[in-house]
C-alpha cells in the first residue's frame, strides 16, 4: 500500500537537535512544519554523512527495506526527503520519544519489572518473526537497536546492514566485515560472515541479556567478553579468541537475579549449532508460556 505522505519538502523540514549517529549516518530531530506554526509532526530524519565510505546504494538499499516494513513492533517508515542542495536523500520516519533502549532503562530502570522485560523481549520477537516472513536477515540485533514508543510498546530499529536471504539459499555470506559487532555475532558469523534467521536468534539471545541486565553499561556483552579474554589483546585478533572461547562452551554468566527459565531461553539461543537454535516462533511461545506461568 502506498504511503499516505512519501516526499518532504526539505524547506519545512525544521531541525531541533541530533539524536544520534548511526553505522554511517546521523539521525536528527526534526518538526516537519508546512505550516509554519509549529503544529507539525516531529520526524526522525536519517541522512548519509558525504564523507562516510558507506556507498548511497546501502543507503537506498536501507530506505528499501524501511518502506517495504509494515509492523507494529518495527520503527514506522514515514517518507523521504530530496534535499536538493546536497544532492542527498534523506530517510523520514516516526520519531520515538523514549528514545533507545539503553537510554530508557537508565533512567526507568527502578520501575521495571521482569515481566516488562520479557513483554519488551516478546515484543521484539514478534517484529523479528515479521521481519524472518519476508526474508530479511536484521543482522544488528542489539538494545541499542530497539527503540522505545511508551512504556508498553518497544520497536526495532536501524536496518543498515539488513539483507535479504537469496530464495535458494538458508543464509547470507557478507564480503567484507565492515565494524562488525562481534560480540552479538553468532560463531558462524564470526569464522565465515554467515547470517540467517538462526543467527538473528543467537543476536536476539544476547538482546534478551541486555535487557535481563538492565542494559547495564558495566554487565554489557561487549564488556563482560573483554574481561574474560583479557583487556590487553588487540581488535583483530578479539574475534579468533571470542570464537575459541564459545566453542569451549563459555557464554555470558546470567544477569543478577535473571530468572533460570529466562537463563535457559538464552542458552538456548547460543547453541554452536545454528540448526539446534530455537525459531522466533518457538521464542515467542517459550516466553509467553514463562509469562502466563509466572501470572500472580
Ligand atoms: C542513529 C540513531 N541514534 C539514536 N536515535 C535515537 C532516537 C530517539 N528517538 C528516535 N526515534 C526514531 C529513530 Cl530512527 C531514532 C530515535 N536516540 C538515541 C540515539 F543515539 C539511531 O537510529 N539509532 C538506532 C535506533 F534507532 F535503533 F535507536
Amino acid at each position: 500500500k502506498k504511503q499516505q505522505q512519501d516526499v518532504f519538502e526539505e524547506r519545512y523540514l525544521r531541525f531541533i537537535s541530533i539524536l544520534g549517529k548511526g553505522n554511517f549516518g546521523s539521525v536528527e530531530l526534526c518538526r516537519y512544519d508546512p505550516l509554519g506554526d509549529n503544529t507539525g509532526d516531529l520526524v526522525a530524519v536519517k541522512e548519509l554523512q558525504a564523507n562516510k565510505q558507506a556507498s548511497m546504494a546501502d543507503f537506498q538499499r536501507e530506505i528499501q527495506t524501511i518502506s517495504s516494513l509494515h509492523c507494529d513492533y518495527i520503527v514506522k517508515y514515514k517518507g523521504i526527503c530530496y534535499s536538493a542542495g546536497r544532492l542527498s536523500t534523506k530517510l523520514v520516519m516516526e520519531y520515538l520519544p523514549y528514545g533507545s533502549l539503553i537510554g530508557y532503562m537508565e533512567k526507568h530502570r527502578q520501575n521495571v519489572c521482569t515481566r516488562k522485560l520479557l513483554l519488551f523481549a516478546s515484543q521484539i520477537c514478534k517484529g523479528m518473526e515479521y521481519l524472518q516472513s519476508m526474508r530479511y536477515v536484521h543482522r544488528d540485533l542489539a538494545a541499542r537497536n530497539v527503540l522505545v514508543a511508551s512504556d508498553t510498546l518497544v520497536k526495532i530499529a536501524d536496518f543498515g546492514l539488513t539483507k535479504i536471504i537469496p530464495v535458494d539459499k538458508e543464509y547470507y555470506r557478507v564480503t567484507q566485515p565492515g565494524e562488525s559487532p562481534i560480540f552479538w555475532y553468532a560463531p558462524e558469523s564470526i569464522s565465515e560472515l554467515k547470517f540467517s534467521h538462526k543467527s538473528d536468534v543467537w543476536s536476539f539471545g544476547i538482546v534478551l541479556h541486555e535487557l535481563l541486565s538492565y542494559c547495564d553499561i558495566s554487565r554489557n556483552p561487549k564488556r563482560l567478553c573483554i574481561q574474560k579474554i583479557g583487556s590487553y589483546v588487540q581488535n583483530s585478533s578479539m574475534a579468533i579468541h571470542l570464537l575459541n572461547l564459545l566453542k569451549n562452551n563459555w557464554r555470558l554468566p546470567a544477569p543478577p537475579q535473571c530468572p533460570p527459565k529466562v537463563h535457559n531461553i538464552m542458552m538456548q539461543c547460543w547453541e554452536f549449532n545454528s540448526e539446534d537454535r530455537p525459531s522466533f516462533s518457538t521464542l515467542q511461545d517459550l516466553i509467553e508460556n514463562i509469562l502466563l506461568d509466572e501470572r500472580e
